[in-house]
């Protein structure tokens, strides 16, 4: 009897239902990346069977070895490949194969694939995990979309397969909009799942729907009420995949990859792969193929990117902020298009009614407005309706708003890595940009950091900044993640009560 028993006894007896629990877990676990290698082998194994006719055949250009040696030395392209595959860049759509002509020919807008979408499509038609790292604006989304898409295609079934992660609503809808051009193509189906709007429509789409693009809030939400399931999951994609796996996203992501089939082909995209993400990156991949696009440093920002940044008091900063508005939007360039970057929601809301005040056309676009008012805000400055768009560093990242011409810093973000999304903005599929940054001393920490972005693409250091030193302090802003989170506000508080 369980009360006879010597206290030793219990301490063994539960102890060894540990070590059997924990023996089981491993088991499973090697069961599932058994399975989920088998799957893939048998992928690649189809792939180099049959050669699709839909396009030319990749064996086609893979003959010029010079033309594609020149082609990833001219783009600083980096394959790091585990598996070292010999797998050639697509640099034309000709030489794509295994994409469904009804893509192709979606994709002929474009005049050629840009270098990451020429690299990584070869890889991700073969079903191979993939980090993906390149400049803002060179059309990860497509690099990542146009594969996921064939996958459906490819496995013919009719469940929600594909599942992109984004960390903001304006970004999962931007990625929709682009994904959705190519499913209504091909007789296939995507649902954009987000907070801060009615659930009801997204359940029912959901249940028509082979490819989701979500926000992890709204889809945990979904998930825990039975209204979606990724059981069927095999193709994941984190989009500004760092920013996904800092702390603030880091347990919904890892509940999303638990529920998700074993054999997931994973994609991780961004144009910055700090270190601190990398090693919980790997826990969710299998032998991914890493490529990198132009990083000639650890962390670079686009080039054809002009960055002006002034060192100024912190006092002074609205009155400096009005003056630049009025130089760059002076004769014929009143109606060019401006973007601001705030840190907080309070700051941006207050320099909006200041600047609308005096006289500017100005929007914003922050977490502490409803989804409605930011979808309008976007809207507005998408259409030109309002010139000048304020915000937080809730649109620094993926955001493609159609000529940019300015992006304005008028406080600097908490990392390095957001100051190279924000500018981001601008400069976007081959264009150029300016970017123009107040820097104070509050910020003197990251001047280091700032210095060696700016030397590493061609740009001017202020001697003003040189004053701060080269030292160049560690990420420390482990909690970004939970004070950039989207917070549904359509949401009631929980009510607390104390006995
Ligand atoms: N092959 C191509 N040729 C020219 N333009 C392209 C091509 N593919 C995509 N684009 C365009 O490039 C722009 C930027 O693409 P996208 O938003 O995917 O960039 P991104 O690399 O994801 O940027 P970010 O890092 O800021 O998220 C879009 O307007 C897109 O339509």
């Amino acid at each position: 009897m369980a009360k006879d028993k010597r206290p030793s006894e219990d301490v063994e007896s539960a102890e060894s239902k540990k070590r059997l629990k924990k023996e089981k877990k491993e088991k499973k676990h090697k069961k599932e990346k058994k399975e989920k290698k088998e799957k893939k082998e048998k992928k690649e194994k189809k792939h180099k069977a049959e050669p699709e006719a839909t396009q030319r055949s990749q064996s086609d250009v893979k003959t010029d070895p010079v033309a594609v040696e020149e082609f990833l030395k001219t783009n600083e392209v980096e394959i790091h490949d585990p598996k070292s595959a010999d797998v050639a860049p697509a640099v034309e759509f000709a030489d794509l194969s295994g994409v469904d002509t009804r893509i192709g020919s979606h994709l002929a807008k474009f005049p050629r694939p840009t270098p990451i979408q020429a690299v990584v499509w070869p890889y991700l038609l073969k079903g191979r995990d993939m980090i993906g790292v390149a400049e803002t604006g060179s059309g990860k989304t497509m690099a990542f979309g146009v594969p996921a898409v064939q996958h459906l295609l490819d496995s013919g079934s009719k469940s929600l397969q594909v599942l992109i992660v984004s960390p903001t609503r304006e970004l999962a809808t931007q990625i929709y909009d682009n994904l959705n051009e190519l499913t209504a193509k091909v007789g296939l189906e995507c649902v954009c799942v987000y907070g801060g709007v009615s659930k009801d429509e997204q359940r029912s789409a959901v249940k028509r729907s082979q490819c989701v693009i979500a926000t992890p809030g709204r889809l945990i939400d979904l998930i825990d009420d039975g209204s979606i399931s990724l059981k069927a999951i095999d193709y994941l994609v984190l989009d500004e995949a760092d920013r996904m796996l800092e702390k603030g996203f880091e347990e919904d992501i890892k509940k999303i990859m638990k529920l998700t089939t074993g054999n997931r082909q994973t994609l991780m995209f961004t144009a910055t792969w700090p270190k601190e993400v990398r090693e919980l990156a790997s826990n969710f991949m299998d032998e991914p193929v890493k490529v990198s696009i132009g990083q000639r440093e650890e962390l670079s920002a686009n080039k054809r990117i002009q960055q002006i940044v002034e060192v100024v008091d912190p006092r002074e900063k609205e009155t400096k902020l009005v003056q630049l508005l009025r130089k760059y939007q002076s004769g014929s360039k009143k109606n060019d298009k401006i973007l601001i970057f705030a840190l907080y929601k309070k700051e941006a809301s207050r320099v909006e009614s200041s600047l609308n005040y005096k006289g500017f056309s100005v929007a914003a676009l922050h977490g502490d407005l409803n989804q409605a008012q930011r979808t309008q805000a976007l809207q507005d400055f998408k259409s030109g309706k309002n010139s000048i768009l304020l915000a937080t560093d809730v649109a620094a990242r993926g955001l493609d708003i159609p000529n940019v011409k300015v992006v304005i810093n008028l406080t600097f973000p908490l990392t390095i890595e957001d100051y190279v999304h924000r500018i981001g903005r601008t400069g976007r599929a081959g264009q150029t940009g300016v970017s123009h940054t107040l820097f104070t001393e509050h910020e003197k920490h990251l001047a280091g950091a700032l210095m060696n972005i700016l030397r590493g693409a061609d740009q001017p250091v202020p001697e003003e900044l040189l004053k701060y030193g080269s030292h160049t302090k560690k990420k420390t802003h482990g909690a970004y993640g939970a004070f950039f989170k989207d917070v549904d506000m359509t949401k009631k508080a929980k009510k607390i009560t104390f006995d």
